[in-house]
Parts: structure tokens; sequence; C-alpha cells
């Protein structure tokens, strides 16, 4: 445990990363990375795309969720090895809506935030880390104040849930070149959450 936050060091051996990792090249090659804007403008480091009924999209519009890539195009399924992960660790038969994929090549980050744009917090986010480590810091419900970092490294699964679904959070950074799994380098983060957004 990290501040509520449940931390499954280790749950995924090599053969299981490895075959998670051609499933997401599968997701990339139907809806291809962005690097998004925020609203600001500003370009996040973090390229990202999803997976399932829904996806996360920020531009200056705003963050959200929809139904389609950027391009138009619809977002492929989520994975099945990737739900099977959800089942082993929230034993949730309600399946997430949108699996965010991130990647960090070097350099990369993700300042600390909330994730809530989702319509309902009562569901956990789970999180799966594959590659390169990452620096995860976690803080608190409000803004500011103390915070625990963890390295999470090719693997690893977190689950933010209960009182700590809506802690803040943030990738500080990575250690380029610490994981073979992508021979390139760079870490993937996958986020499987529940949108819940009534009529979307
Ligand atoms: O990359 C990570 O470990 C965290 C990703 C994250 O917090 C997010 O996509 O909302
Ligand atoms: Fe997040």
């Amino acid at each position: 445990m990290l501040r509520g936050v449940e931390v499954y060091s280790g749950l995924l051996d090599g053969a299981e990363q490895a075959a998670l990792l051609a499933e997401i090249r599968g997701v990339a090659a139907a809806a291809p990375m962005v690097h998004p804007v925020m609203r600001s403008g500003k370009q996040m480091s973090v390229r990202m795309t999803s997976a399932g009924r829904l996806g996360w999209v920020s531009d200056q519009g705003g963050y959200r969720y929809q139904r389609h890539h950027p391009s138009g195009v619809p977002w492929p399924p989520i994975p099945a090895p990737v739900l099977d992960i959800w089942h082993r660790v929230t034993g949730l038969a309600r399946m997430p809506d949108c699996c965010l994929v991130n990647f960090y090549s070097e350099g990369a980050r993700l300042g600390m935030h909330q994730d809530r744009d989702e319509g309902n917090f009562d569901w956990p986010v789970v999180s799966v880390s594959l590659g390169d480590e990452g620096l995860f810091r976690v803080g608190n419900i409000e803004r500011g104040g103390k915070t625990e970092s963890i390295w999470l490294r090719s693997g690893d699964v977190l689950v933010m849930g209960g009182a700590a679904r809506l802690v803040h959070h943030g990738v500080d950074r990575i250690r380029f070149g610490t994981s073979t799994l992508l021979p390139k380098g760079g870490r993937i983060n996958l986020t499987l959450r529940v949108v819940d957004q009534g009529s979307t």
C-alpha cells in the first residue's frame, strides 16, 4: 500500500508483459498515438491513445471521454489480456469502458493530477506499467501536502480505489533504458477506467 493505493509488484511475468505489449501495438496500429495538447495549448510530453467504448482525449476544448479517436476512427476494443488483469485485481464483473495507453519516451513526465473525468468514482482505476521504470508520486485528495514516490517497474500493477480513488498522482520521470521489453526504450502505462457518463 502506498497512501491507500494498492501496489502489486511484479504481478505480470515476462511472457505476460510481452503478450500485453503485442496487444498494445495492435491498439496503436488501429488508433495511432497522439501528442495531446492541454487546454492552455501546451503540448503534453506523454503520447496517448485509447482502447474501449470510450477514449480519453485532451485538446483546447479541455479533457473528456469521447467515442472516437481525434482522427474519427473508432477506438479498438480493450484486449482480453488487459481485461483479465482488471478482473484479477478488482474481482469486479463490471468491465472498464476505457483503457488509456500512455507512452513515455525519454524526458516525458506527467504532472500531478486526479483522475476525475469519469462520472462515478465508486469504481477503481487500475494502472499497468510496461517497459522502463517510472517514478510514480502519490499525494493527497486535496492539492499539495506531503507526497511519497515509488519506482514502478515493468509488470507492476496499481489500484487506485476506495478512499484512494481521487488521490493526486503523477510521473516525475522515467529511467530510460532500464527495461529491455521495448527495443527502443520508453515506458508504457495502461489505465483502466469505468466511465459511467450517463448518455455517453
Ligand atoms: O503513467 C502512470 O503511471 C500514470 C498515468 C496516469 O496517471 C494517467 O494516465 O492518468
Ligand atoms: Fe492519472
